[in-house]
């Protein structure tokens, strides 16, 4: 059991590996609630159950601090290159509410032709290996026994090594993967009939054990110039996998149709991804839809990618879909960082709970978008006609039909055209001989088995489907490239407990900064690495630059490496001001009315903090039924006492922003004296507040508090009563 005060343990999750079985296999849906269920005061439509521990959206202390979880699963794509640290950002997504998660595989594993062991360190992505794979589910259990909520975990069944992945998946229930024989031939040059003879093996086990397999459709989008027009192409895609799915033994139920909203705005884009998006649902009704967010057209602007998938995640909710899957939005600049996975399941969680129910007031107007969609279905329909008459699919291939940026039937010739028998691994597909038999279950095609076997596996007592015994772990291939190596440098530091920032991996170094400069961008670009350079900071390097205007100034942000380290012991934790529950306040000031006089003090014309603090509207004392007489500003510290004393306040709130010449000492001190000539100082709070102002400068100048930068009205509020409750004592 997982304490959420503690991080995961990797040596823990690493211990035992060999004797680890996964609890259990095949895809998982959310428990969706019924239409009408209450979340807090609010009632949902389109929610899924709750979650036992979890980090709510940001606003949601306003609203009881509920976390409604929507009904589609959300994906949160990981790629760091070492698993132990990918672990660490499963937690955190699932605590966002991520409850599949995607792990990248590292550079070229297509091009393996065998499984990798182990755990060496990936490039922009996890070499997947059976340990991997084991301490990664093991870890995901621990994870989904916290939050509540089974967590499917997911990789990808392509390449040269199809079939050897798709086996090792189901011995250890991995529970979704990618399986398109298209992506092998278009995107990793692999032999047309290899990739679909691999398939069709790889189908028939992951339907074995209700894997849920998720098409390659996207990667045309995220390769076409103008992806717009490859959408009769995508549908043609899906028809092509989905049917190949079903003739390989797999259930509707379990094809997911990878979909990404192709075009961004300054396109107008819902005038085409919308059409688009009807006629998939319309063309593969029965089919699950895996709603991905586009990549194709994400720089590296942060605000401008999440404005993207927000879009995009309106898509989903004025369509339908089973999954959203997030792209993180510095997917445009560098592998995924923690935060940015992070930010990506907010924004699809965050919309999708937006948009609860929206349907049931905004509908798609269906004359208008009926000759869009009928357009789209007709050309699809017409490519696959055109595919026929060319001879077929590999036929079409070689002759450069796919991918080709044409706006089909138009046609541009810049298609990717592969060999029938050419590319990787030509020719290495063998028909089997008449007496070909493999004891081993779940086995795509002709096999010559006895008569009478109720299982192939029967004929060797069992395969490792159904005698895990039998499956041979290996721990290590490599002494120098594995996690206990990297886990001894941070073991290291755990020990003398000293941290670094990060952020992919644990203490990684790297910090990321924003700035402006008034300088054109070249300009901007070079003090900002001049800055890092003045900070001490090394590797400075641009991620991202945003012309405010091309004379008046440009913002940088930059990422840069920080050369020490942090001693945790040595951290000194600022006290937190204590706040009173806010009922008990009400309650107080219910029965105990409570006036104050608040000015800015002596000659200081600064009133907007002041203002926060007292104002309803910024959740100032006014909303806990406090009131107040405002006397404005630059007001003579005389004038504060006598308007305490006209009004029986019980406090005079001071505001003192300007401190050159320690005025503000000063005026501290004669509020204090002018209070004690008066004799009314034992009678009442004198409070001040600025940004240079800290408690116990006030306290040493004769006052009874003093609030710096960041109070809030509930800070003050919350003093004052508990004072007054002392002096009812
Ligand atoms: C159908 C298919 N098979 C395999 C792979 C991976 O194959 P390599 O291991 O050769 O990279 C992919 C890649 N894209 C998936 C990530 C994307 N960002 C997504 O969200 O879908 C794929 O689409």
């Amino acid at each position: 059991m997982l304490d959420p005060k503690k991080q995961i343990d990797i040596d823990e999750i690493l211990k035992d590996l060999d004797k680890y079985r996964p609890k259990r296999k095949g895809w998982t849906w959310r428990k969706h609630l019924p239409d009408g269920s209450k979340i807090g005061e609010y009632e949902y439509y389109q929610v899924s159950e709750n979650l036992k521990n979890s980090i709510p959206l940001p606003a949601a202390h306003y609203f009881g601090n509920i976390d409604p979880q929507p009904d589609v699963i959300i994906t949160s794509e990981i790629a760091s290159g070492r698993f132990e640290d990918d672990i660490r950002r499963m937690r955190m997504a699932a605590w966002h509410g991520a409850d599949h998660i995607m792990v990248i595989r590292t550079l070229g594993q297509s091009h393996y032709d065998s499984l990798i062991e182990g755990t060496p360190e990936g490039v922009g992505g996890i070499p997947i290996t059976r340990k991997q794979l084991r301490a990664t589910r093991k870890a995901l259990d621990l994870i989904e026994e916290e939050v509540g909520r089974p967590i499917n975990f997911h990789s990808y069944v392509s390449g040269v090594a199809g079939p050897e992945i798709a086996v090792l998946f189901a011995e250890e229930g991995v529970n979704g993967a990618h399986q398109d024989p298209q992506y092998n031939v278009l995107y990793r040059g692999i032999n047309p009939i290899r990739s679909f003879v691999d398939a069709a093996v790889a189908k028939k086990i992951m339907a074995s054990v209700n894997m849920l397999q998720i098409d390659g459709a996207h990667n045309a989008n995220a390769s076409a110039k103008l992806a717009w027009t490859v959408m009769p192409e995508l549908l043609v895609q899906h028809g092509i996998n989905c049917m190949y799915s079903l003739k390989a033994g797999m259930r509707k139920e379990y094809i997911a149709l990878s979909t990404v909203p192709p075009v961004v705005s300054p396109m107008p884009e819902f005038r085409y991804n919308l059409p688009y998006a009807v006629a998939l649902r319309e063309l593969f009704d029965g089919f699950k839809f895996r709603a991905q967010m586009n990549t194709r057209y994400i720089e590296s602007d942060l605000f401008d990618a999440t404005r993207i998938h927000v879009l995009n995640t309106l898509i989903s909710r004025l369509t339908s879909a089973d999954l959203q899957s997030t792209i993180t939005p510095d997917e445009g600049r560098n592998v995924p960082w923690h935060v940015n996975s992070i930010r990506g399941v907010e924004t699809a969680k965050h919309t999708l709970i937006a948009l609860d129910g929206m349907k049931k007031y905004v509908k798609i107007d269906e004359k208008e978008i009926r000759t869009k969609v009928r357009e789209l279905k007709m050309r699809a329909i017409l490519m696959l006609e055109e595919i026929l008459e060319m001879g077929g699919y590999f036929e079409a291939l070689e002759a450069g039909m796919f991918v080709d940026n044409g706006y089909y039937p138009e046609r541009i010739g810049d298609g990717i055209a592969r060999k029938k028998d050419g590319e990787i691994a030509a020719n290495t597909v063998v028909p089997r001989d008449k007496d070909y038999m493999a004891p081993v279950c779940e086995h795509f095609g002709y096999n010559n088995l006895p008569e009478g076997v109720e299982k192939p596996c029967d004929l060797i007592g069992g395969c490792t489907f159904h005698n895990p015994d039998k499956i041979q772990f290996i721990d290590e291939l490599d002494e120098t490239d594995n996690v206990k190596i990297r886990l001894e440098k941070i073991r290291d530091m755990k020990k003398r407990n000293v941290i670094k920032p990060e952020v992919e991996w644990f203490s990684d170094g790297w910090i990321q900064l924003d700035m402006t400069f008034a300088l054109p961008e070249e300009l901007a670009e070079a003090a900002a690495i001049t800055m890092c350079e003045k900070l001490g900071l090394e590797e400075p390097t641009i991620i991202h630059k945003s012309v405010l205007h091309p004379a008046e100034g440009t913002y940088i942000e930059v990422k840069a490496k920080v050369p020490f380290e942090i001693e945790v012991d040595k951290l000194v934790i600022p006290k937190k001001p204590e706040t009173l529950p806010e009922e008990e306040i009400f309650e107080f000031v219910k029965n105990n009315p409570i006036h104050v006089v608040a000015g800015t003090v002596g000659n200081d014309e600064h009133s907007v903090g002041l203002r926060e603090i007292l104002d309803i509207k910024h959740g100032g004392i006014e909303k806990y039924g406090i009131k107040y007489t405002y006397l404005g500003t630059s007001v003579p510290p005389e004038k504060l006492i006598d308007a305490a004393i006209e009004t029986g306040a019980k406090a005079i709130l001071a505001s003192m922003i300007i401190t050159h010449n320690d005025v503000h000492i000063q005026n501290m001190k004669k509020l204090h004296e002018l209070a004690v000539e008066k004799g009314i100082r034992d009678k009442i709070l004198i409070i001040a507040g600025g940004t240079q102002i800290n408690n116990d400068l006030a306290v040493e100048n004769g006052l009874d508090a003093g609030f710096g930068r960041g109070t809030k009205g509930i800070h003050v509020a919350s003093f004052i009563v508990k004072k007054l409750k002392q002096q009812e004592k």
